[in-house]
This record gives C-alpha cells, structure tokens and sequence, in this order.
C-alpha cells in the first residue's frame, strides 16, 4: 500500500480530541433513487447480512433492490421532518449539543456526527477531524446495546480509514452502555414525563430492533444487553415483571429473528384483553423509520386492531438535556487518563537542555 504525504497537524501545541457521534444511517432523499443507493450500501455490508457474497448480492441486486427502495421511500416520506430524515436530524443536533457541553466544562474537544452508510460518512469525518488538529479520537456509536451489524461495522469503517493514513490518531471506543446509569435515569425521566402528561397505561413494552435468532448462539452479546437494559429501566420505573415486556421489531428475511417479535406481541396481548399500552423503543439514539414508522404506524394500527383501545409511543430521547447530559458525561468518563498537556514553555526547554548537557543524555 502507499500512503499520501500528510502535513503533520497540531505540532507543538496541546492535544486536540475529536469525538465522532456515529448512527447508522439514512437516505439523502424520501425518494426511490436515494433510498435504492442507501440501501445497496447498508445490505452489501457483511457485518449486516452474513451470507457468502457470491450468494447473496445476486439475491440483493436482482430481487431486494428492485423491490424494497420504492416501498421504503413511501414510509420515509411519511415521516420525513422539515430539516430531513429524522435520524440525521436528531444526530446532528446531538453532537451540536455535545459540542456545546462539553466545550462549556472546559475540554479542547472537537464534535462531529457521522453515519456507517450514506452522508456524512466517518472517512469523511475523520478527514475534517484530522485536518482540524485532532490528535486524539474517542468514536461514539450511538448503540446503547453492542451488537455486531451495528458497532462492529463503525469499528470496521474507522480501521478502514485507518489503514489508509500514516500518522494515526490515539483511538479509543466506546463499545456499549445499555447499563450506564446515565442513559438508564434519562430513559426512566422521560417515561415518567410521559405518564404524567398523558396517563399511564396497563403495560410497557419496550421494543428493540431484531437480529437474526443465530447471532445470539454465535456469541452476539446483543441479545443480553437489550434484556438488560430492560430490566434495569423496569427496576428504576419501580414495574414489577408483569408490567412490562421486552419485544424485537423490524425482522427482515424469512428467518427466524430474537423473539417476541413485537407486533404479534402487541396483537396477542390485545386479543387477550389488555386495553392499553405504552411503547418505547430504548435501543435508538434517535428517533427514525423504524420508530415513527414501523411503531407508532404499523405496530399501533396492529394493537388497535386486535382490540386494544389505547396506543401510546414514547419518543427516543432524541435532543432532550437529560440524553445529552448522560451523553456527556459517558464520553467524559472515557477521556480520563487523557491529560491535556500543554506544550513545554521557553523557559523549561532551556532546562531540559542544560539537564541534557550535565547529564550526558543527548550523545
Ligand atoms: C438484515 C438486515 C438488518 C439488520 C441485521 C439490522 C440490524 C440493526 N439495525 C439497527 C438500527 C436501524 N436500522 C434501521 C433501518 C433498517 N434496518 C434494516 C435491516 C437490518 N437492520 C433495513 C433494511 C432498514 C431500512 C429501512 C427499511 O427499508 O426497512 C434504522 C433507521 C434508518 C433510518 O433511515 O431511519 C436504524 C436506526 C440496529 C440497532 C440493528 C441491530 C441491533
Ligand atoms: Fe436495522
Ligand atoms: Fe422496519
């Protein structure tokens, strides 16, 4: 491999870190053409569907991409905001409100949000880091659970950026924090909010995106972690068993997924009596197609259906303070053992110079 000239950045001045907010993804457009190129990146990632190349971009090429991009643009259209497509809207303004945080408590820190497929891509990210004095990068995947379609692939796309420059910035990654007590206390802040402006219903569900059921098998530590998260915003919500139920939505594919899958949940508890029911979905960052779309659509269409008679989504914690704040202070957590060093003044240098002298040490 040859490596480009670099000019070297920051030299002789304090270390610079940047921290790079990661989603997912979105298309650039509710359109067809964009949501076809968004998705052709998204679904040809191996961390996303495991099958053997060979067998699956025929499948992908020939039969997904001709089919799925139109309905999707349909449902993205559906939710589109003013700004644009919801995920990018929230992130960007998550990693503005970041900036501001942390900048206000003092860190020489430098924000950018950037998503695994479609704009603005990590390479690009970590360009405008790097040319921007950053010597130091702490990657935030914005999964509260760890699961290997989602923070392994950012993890994948930074060393793929990595392998192509030569003066390295120092890396740390933040892998998880389904159990941070942050995140726990500002989910529990905003369904307690949530009650107290429109009442509290008989059950809720807390629904997670799927994953195929095999990774769970294969060692996935995802499936344990949405559990986990479950349990500890029940606990601090102070529901017993009985009062909420972790399910997984957006299955894809003919095979089987993490179960309880949410919407034949929703149907099977309507049917069976329960009139009412609050829905949030813990493992987005931000609210997107999967939330505004396939819950609080489809799967309320479906309660509402079956018999249930009142549907009420929680949204994701999107912009709010308390997200931020838990943000922040996760990524603070993560940047000790960092210290900002200033560079030497004229003064100390002369007495390092004279100390090399008396010692020997510069021969
Ligand atoms: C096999 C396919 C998929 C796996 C595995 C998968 C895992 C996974 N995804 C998220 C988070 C999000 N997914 C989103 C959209 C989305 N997901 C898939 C498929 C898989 N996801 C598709 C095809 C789509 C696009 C929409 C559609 O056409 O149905 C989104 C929202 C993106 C947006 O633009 O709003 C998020 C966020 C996680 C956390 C995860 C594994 C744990
Ligand atoms: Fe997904
Ligand atoms: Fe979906």
């Amino acid at each position: 491999m040859s490596f480009r000239p670099e000019p070297t950045y920051n030299h002789g001045s304090a270390p610079t870190t940047g921290l790079l907010l990661c989603n997912l993804g979105t298309p650039d457009a509710p359109t067809p053409a964009a949501t076809r190129r968004y998705l052709a990146q998204f679904l040809a990632d191996p961390r996303v569907i495991e099958i053997p190349k060979l067998a699956w971009l025929p499948i992908l090429h020939g039969i997904i991409l001709r089919t799925r991009p139109a309905k999707s643009a349909k449902k993205y259209a559906s939710i589109w905001m003013k700004e644009g497509s919801p995920l990018a809207v929230w992130t960007e303004r998550q990693a503005k409100m970041l900036q501001g945080y942390l900048g206000e408590r003092g860190h020489r820190l430098i924000v950018r949000h950037a998503m695994r497929y479609g704009n603005p891509s990590i390479a690009s990210q970590l360009d405008a880091l790097r040319e921007a004095g950053a010597t130091r990068l702490l990657v935030l995947p914005a999964y509260p659970q760890y699961c290997a379609a989602t923070t392994a692939s950012v993890i994948d796309d930074v060393s793929h950026w990595m392998q192509s420059h030569r003066n390295l910035p120092e890396l740390r990654i933040i892998n998880r924090y389904h159990d941070d007590a942050g995140y726990i206390a500002a989910l529990a802040e905003s369904v307690r909010a949530h009650w107290q402006r429109e009442g509290r219903s008989d059950m809720l569900v807390m629904s997670f995106h799927g994953m195929p059921a095999r990774t769970l098998a294969m060692g996935d530590p995802y499936h344990c972690e949405c559990l986990k998260t479950g349990r500890l915003l029940a606990e601090a919500l102070g529901l017993s068993p009985a009062q909420y139920k972790v399910t997984f939505q957006s299955r894809f594919g003919k095979a089987r997924w993490l179960e309880p899958y949410t919407e034949p949940t929703l149907r099977k508890l309507a049917s069976e009596g329960l009139k009412s029911v609050d829905l949030i979905c813990p493992g987005f960052a931000a609210d997107c197609i999967e939330t505004l779309e396939e819950i609080d659509m489809e799967a309320r269409e479906a309660f509402l259906h079956s018999g249930g008679q009142q549907f009420s989504y929680i949204p994701c914690l999107n912009d709010s303070p308390a997200h931020v704040r838990a943000l922040a202070s996760l990524a603070e957590r993560h940047l000790q053992g960092w210290p900002t060093q200033t560079p030497p003044q004229p003064a100390e240098l002369a007495r390092q110079r004279e100390a090399a002298l008396i010692t020997g040490a510069s021969r």
